[in-house]
């Protein structure tokens, strides 16, 4: 018998990989607790619909016990419907001769309408998830769309960078990823994110007395940086498990608080670390009765802060050219 009333829980691009490799966690009560009943809506684009009817199926056919109900439309308005919490992981992938800025105006056609439909149709406590590429600017577009929803509620994920990088330090040190704390992913989920063991510890050690500086410039960097291109080039497609494993991460701790230490998170700056107030950019956080905290008062070496910095002309160059497009609503 469950315990608590069912979740309204929306998942976008449903039919694609990491749909498919989200849902079924969402439903088993890995996201939101064993207690917690689950009514699933998932929304895709017309031609997907039906691809996203199969992924329904197999949810029946997995008789779920917390599984409530499971919707499919391509209806951004019903989509959202009193959701709790939406996963935004449907985006316009970067094709054959697209430039940066015609990526960032498909998506802006994609994230501006459903940040509208939250904004007009969901619970008043909605939490948002972006996942879909550019991450970062696609929550700072839906955000702008979304003008009743407080900003706080939109975020983008760095989760999979950061898990990226405590397992990475982990095998390095021969250690549990247990053991690892302080790991921070600052800026964009791009290649320039500056994922960094400055305030690291492993089993309470502090990480910079245990490896060198060698590996962490010229390994560990651009290696989390570049995850996912190495991703892609093993599997031929972006990682797509981990990456819903990231998302699941990511919504539990904001529910639930994160369990000691931090984490990492892309939210809305509020000014901290000199980041531009409203970019919505990766910062250490931890979940404080149900709301993301950025972490304070960490010391910024010149190193850390000119990496920092890099990204974060990244995140002001895609904010200003969407904002040039006319996508900020
Ligand atoms: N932030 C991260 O860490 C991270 C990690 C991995 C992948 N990603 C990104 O996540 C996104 C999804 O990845 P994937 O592997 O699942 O891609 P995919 O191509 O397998 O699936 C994307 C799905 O989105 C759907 N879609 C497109 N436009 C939509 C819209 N307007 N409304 C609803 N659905 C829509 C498509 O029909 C497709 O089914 C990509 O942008 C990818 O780059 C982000
Ligand atoms: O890197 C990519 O393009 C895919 C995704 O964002 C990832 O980090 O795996």
């Amino acid at each position: 018998m469950t315990e608590t009333s069912p979740v309204t829980v929306t998942v976008t691009g449903a039919a694609g990989q990491i749909g498919y490799a989200l849902l079924f966690r969402i439903a088993s009560g890995a996201m939101l607790g064993p207690h917690t009943p689950v009514r699933l809506k998932l929304l895709e684009i017309p031609a997907a619909v039906r691809a996203a009817e199969g992924t329904a199926l197999e949810l029946s056919d997995c008789a779920f016990g917390l599984l409530h109900s499971v919707d499919v439309t391509d209806s951004p308005a019903s989509a959202f419907d009193g959701t709790d919490v939406a996963l935004l992981v449907g985006a316009r992938p970067r094709g054959a001769g697209m430039e940066r800025s015609d990526l960032l105006e498909a998506n802006a056609g994609i994230f501006g309408p459903q940040g509208r439909a939250i904004n007009d149709h969901a619970a008043d406590d909605v939490r948002v998830l972006v996942v879909g590429n550019p991450a970062n600017t696609n929550a700072l577009i839906a955000a702008a769309n979304a003008t009743d929803v407080p900003r706080e509620r939109f975020t983008a994920m760095t989760r999979l960078d950061h898990n990226r990088a405590v397992a990475q330090l982990a095998i390095k040190l021969g250690c549990p990823v247990t053991d690892i704390d302080g790991v921070t992913i600052w800026g964009n989920h791009s290649a320039s994110q500056y994922p960094d063991l400055t305030h690291a510890t492993a089993g309470g050690e502090p990480v910079p007395a245990l490896v060198d500086e060698a590996w962490i410039e010229s390994e560990f960097i651009p290696r989390v940086a570049r995850r996912g291109a190495e991703i892609i080039d093993a599997r031929g497609a972006s990682s797509a498990a981990s990456a819903a494993s990231a998302a699941i991460d990511h919504i539990r701790d904001w529910i639930d608080g994160t369990p000691e230490g931090w984490t990492s998170a892309a939210v809305v700056s509020d000014g901290s670390y000199g980041v531009p107030e409203g970019l919505v950019s990766s910062f250490p956080v931890r979940s404080v009765d149900g709301a993301w905290e950025i972490v304070q008062g960490l010391a910024l070496p010149e190193f850390s802060r000119e990496r920092i910095d890099a990204s974060v002309a990244e995140l002001i160059a895609e904010r200003d050219a969407v904002r040039g497009l006319g996508l900020l609503g």
